[in-house]
Order: C-alpha cells, then structure tokens, then sequence
C-alpha cells in the first residue's frame, strides 16, 4: 500500500469515528468496517486471486478502498452500491483521492436491484454490508451471482449476532456452500460456495 492511501484511509478512520460519535441517526453514520476488518478482506482477495469483486454497502468508501487496493494486482474491479446521496458524494470524493478510481465501478441505487440484474456467476467475492434486514430476501440472487469457488463475506456477524442469525442459518443449511466465522472487526461470517477443486485448480494454473 503507498503512502498517500496509508494516509487516506487514516484520515478516513479519524472522521468515521468522530462522526458516528456525533450522530445517533443511523443514516449519518459511517458505520465502517475496521482496520482490521480490511487487512483481512484484502488477504483473502489476495490468496484466492479474486478479479471480480461486489460490494453492497458503500458509505463513504472506506471498505471499497480496501478491496480496490487488494484487487487491482490481479487485473480486477469492485463494483460497489451505495443509495444515500450523501455518502455517494463522499464515497466518490474519496475514491478521487485514492487514485484506484480505475479499479472502482460505484452504482448509484438500490443493492437488490443491482443484484436482480447482475449476472450469473458474475462475482468471485461478493463484500454484504448493508442493511441486515434484507440479507434473507437478496440470498437467492446473492447465491446466483457468486462464481463456484467464490466467497461471500459478510460484516456484522458478531456485533450484531441476533440480526445476523436468520440469515447465517439459511446460508449455512444451503447445499453447496460451507460456512465459517473470522472473528475480526464486528466478525466475518464467510460462505464458500463449493466447486470441483481438481478443476478449478487446472484453471487457476493457467491464468
Ligand atoms: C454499514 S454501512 C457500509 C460501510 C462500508 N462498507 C464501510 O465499511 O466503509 C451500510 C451502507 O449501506 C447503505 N444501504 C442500506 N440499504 C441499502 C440498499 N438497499 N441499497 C444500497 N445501499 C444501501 C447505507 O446507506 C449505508 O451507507
């Protein structure tokens, strides 16, 4: 990571957390992930050799940074939804700023009509941080857009264990998917979609 993002993503640290301070409307928060949260998606986009990344809660783009950061080595792109105009705003500055815009597709709207329309098997990672409330009713198109072999991350999964617990069992009594918890930041919860390893190897070589 260069210096000028090492410093962007500090100074975007600072203000999310004098900001969420600040605010108790939930709407005005940043809600970002942590730090260490980022160290962790960037590693896994690392190992797997991820291209194409989906993001569902922008905020301001302080997690999108990461995985822009992780993805641009392997020749890929995030693309990122975000419907609050304001953090729209902030989220594009910042991406400006962060000189990886070229790595970054942000979709202004609504996350379930983006995942209505995206396509299959489009997504090596798909990044859920957004509004818990909604994961049960996005899982079919979630799982129709996840490639074999591609990994869906979700925030929250600790702090907000009671929200999260609907949507961890759907995911987890899914066929074709196993599951886990990555107990950083706010907790990870992590669904794999399985896939015929002996042949995703064989592709992987070639790349
Ligand atoms: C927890 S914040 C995302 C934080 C961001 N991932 C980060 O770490 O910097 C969740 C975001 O999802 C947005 N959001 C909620 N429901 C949405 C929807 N249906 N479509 C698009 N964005 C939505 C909210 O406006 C909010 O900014």
């Amino acid at each position: 990571m260069n210096a000028t993002l090492h410093k962007l993503l500090s100074d975007i640290e600072r203000f999310g957390e004098e900001n969420d301070a600040a605010n108790d409307e939930r709407g005005r928060r940043m809600l970002n992930i942590t730090r260490g949260t980022g160290q962790f998606l960037a590693h896994v986009i690392g190992v797997m050799g991820a291209r194409d990344i989906l993001e569902i809660g922008t905020s301001n783009g302080y997690s999108t940074l990461w995985l822009a950061d992780a993805v641009a080595p392997n020749g890929g792109k995030v693309t990122t939804v975000e419907m609050a105009p304001a953090k729209l705003r902030m989220a594009r500055e910042n991406f400006a700023a962060s000189g990886l815009g070229r790595y970054i597709d942000q979709v202004e709207g609504d996350a379930g009509q983006l995942l209505a329309r995206s396509g299959d098997s489009s997504c090596d990672v798909l990044f859920l941080d957004s509004e818990r409330t909604e994961y049960v009713g996005w899982w079919p198109d979630i799982r129709r857009v996840l490639r074999p072999h591609g990994m869906l991350i979700v925030d929250n999964a600790t702090s907000h264990a009671a929200e999260m617990a609907p949507f961890m069992q759907a995911v987890a009594a899914e066929p074709g998917f196993s599951t886990s918890l990555v107990t950083v930041g706010k907790g990870e919860f992590l669904a794999s979609r399985e896939a015929d390893m002996a042949r995703y190897w064989a592709g992987w070589r070639e790349r």
